[in-house]
């Protein structure tokens, strides 16, 4: 079974909501909500691929010090395992927006439970209402 490696951040605004984009049509999982990140290119960091990602997909910029650990994602999919080191992030510069036209937005961490997001995902939810 392929290991893939994808970062992931939960982005978290002034008043405690976190950022969930939605997977566009035509992808794997399409219309699930997720959290912003991408795989990890060869020789690339966990955090230099999420600096990355944020810039071509939201057009924010941020730094590895303002990415924090918070926990990780390890689930079998059908043709791949997924882990996925998950970052919060507080500090950024730029706005958010959709640039690859995927839809977003900002939740409560309690609402996530009522979303429909990736199988890896659901053990995320938990520990974003505990720790943010
Ligand atoms: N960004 C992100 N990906 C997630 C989450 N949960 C989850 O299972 N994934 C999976 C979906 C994809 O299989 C993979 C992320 O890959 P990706 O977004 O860079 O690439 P992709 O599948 O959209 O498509 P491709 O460009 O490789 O064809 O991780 C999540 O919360 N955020």
């Amino acid at each position: 079974m392929k290991l893939v490696l994808v970062s992931a951040v939960v982005l978290v605004d002034a008043d405690g909501r976190v950022l969930v984009t939605q997977r566009p049509e035509g992808k794997a999982m399409a219309g699930l909500w997720e959290f912003p990140g991408g795989k990890v290119e060869p020789g690339e960091t966990p955090e230099a691929a999420l600096i990355r990602e944020l810039q071509e997909e939201l057009g924010i910029d941020t730094q590895a010090s303002c990415l924090a650990p918070l926990t990780f994602a390890s689930h079998g999919y059908d043709s791949f395992h997924l882990l996925m080191p998950t970052f919060v992030c507080r500090r950024w510069t730029g706005t958010p927006t959709g640039r690859e036209g995927q839809a977003m937005k900002w939740v409560r961490p309690a609402a996530l439970r009522d979303l429909e997001m990736p199988e890896a995902d659901l053990p995320l939810i938990p520990v974003i209402r505990d720790w943010l």
